[in-house]
């Protein structure tokens, strides 16, 4: 039998926890496989407990999750204060809530784990808690590190064929200039084509890359990083043979009739690339991490705060985001 997924916590006072333990309840019912929250089982005791759901939860290791996941949710415990208060969030969780993403990690990276799918923290918080990464996207980079080496880690952004990849993520937007070079666009594109090739099957995958400017610079008369650093990034990739199309204007790229005819769109921006996607696909879409020697997704929102506890949260992107990582670690 396949390794059990790991999902880490997230965010406590967030909607990540009822989320899964909903997920969990439905189990059967959606014939889900076999998963171990990092998390103290305290809290979600706690928070099962608020939602009106009754089953056990015990702790567990991962190598017991498979035996136990038919009778109790596996918490596998991590260190740190875990508060039960839907909505109102505490600096006190913040270690638990690292913890939780860096012993998911240790799981998956040791092969305990097939996969990872990360509940939703709120990144102010933990900063707060003394978080130095901008999200999980680049500490998954830095837990990943081989002697000190990190991979370039690449944010995707999936529904069914639309899939939306920002070169810059969690920037403020005046540094997104100065961030974007020739290299990392060429370096954030090999990625993707790599891995639409090993991990979801697409053998020559056509990636569209959007310009940054207006009317992808208009020539040049409205900014020229398209002309500048864009273009040689595209015509580097092509000559190694890369199916690489850009810089295209970024405003008509998400039209569904064109973004049809790609496997990928490489954005220059975080907004650039998750405003269309979100737009059209919020309750579904899955953010997925490319470049890790780990498979690690997530559901697409956020910690919403304002629906933490009351049971109402959609859980339909945490599904696809279990769904999509057992199709890409279970054995065929
Ligand atoms: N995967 C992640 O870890 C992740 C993803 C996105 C945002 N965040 C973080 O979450 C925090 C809050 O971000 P935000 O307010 O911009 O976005 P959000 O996704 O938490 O909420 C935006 C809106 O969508 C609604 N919403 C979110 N999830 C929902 C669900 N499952 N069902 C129904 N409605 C839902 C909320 O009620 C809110 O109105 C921030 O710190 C942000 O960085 C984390
Ligand atoms: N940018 C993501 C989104 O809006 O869906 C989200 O903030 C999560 O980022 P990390 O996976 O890096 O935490």
């Amino acid at each position: 039998m396949d390794k059990p997924l790991a999902i880490s916590m997230g965010e406590p006072a967030g909607v990540g926890p009822d989320i899964v333990l909903g997920l969990y309840a439905r189990r059967h019912q959606l014939k889900l496989p076999p998963f171990c929250v990092f998390g103290n089982a305290d809290f979600l005791r706690a928070r099962a407990r608020r939602l009106g759901l009754a089953f056990d939860i015990t702790e567990a290791t991962p190598a017991q999750t498979n035996s136990l996941f038919e009778t109790a949710l596996p918490a596998v415990p991590v260190d740190g204060d875990v508060p039960d208060t839907p909505g109102v969030a505490s600096v006190v969780s913040g270690p638990a809530v690292i913890n939780a993403i860096a012993a998911a990690v240790a799981a998956a990276l040791a092969g305990d784990c097939r996969g990872l799918v990360t509940g939703p923290i709120h990144k102010g918080v933990l900063y707060q808690a003394g978080f130095t990464h901008p999200g999980h996207t680049e500490f998954l980079a830095e837990l990943c590190a081989v002697d000190g080496n990190e991979p370039l880690p690449v944010m995707m952004l999936a529904h069914g064929g639309l899939r939306a990849i920002p070169v810059t993520i969690h920037v403020p937007i005046r540094d997104v200039p100065e961030l974007l070079t020739t290299e990392l666009i060429v370096e954030t594109v090999q990625v993707v084509a790599h891995d639409l090739r090993q991990r979801f099957g697409i053998a020559n995958p056509t990636i569209a890359v959007a310009g940054l400017n207006p009317h992808a610079g208009e020539g040049g008369a409205i900014g020229r990083e398209d002309i500048e650093v864009i273009a040689p990034a595209i015509a580097q990739l092509k000559a190694e043979g890369i199916n690489v199309i850009g810089p295209l204007p970024a405003d008509t790229l998400f039209y569904p009739v064109y973004w049809a005819k790609y496997d990928a769109v490489v954005a220059m921006y975080h907004d650039q690339a998750l405003i269309p996607i979100k737009t059209v696909a919020f309750e579904d879409a899955v953010n997925v991490t490319l470049g890790l020697p780990i498979v690690r997704t997530s559901p697409d929102h956020g910690t919403a705060f304002d629906l933490a506890g009351t049971g109402k949260a959609s859980p339909s992107s945490f599904l696809a985001a279990i769904r999509m990582a057992d199709a890409m670690t279970a054995t065929p």
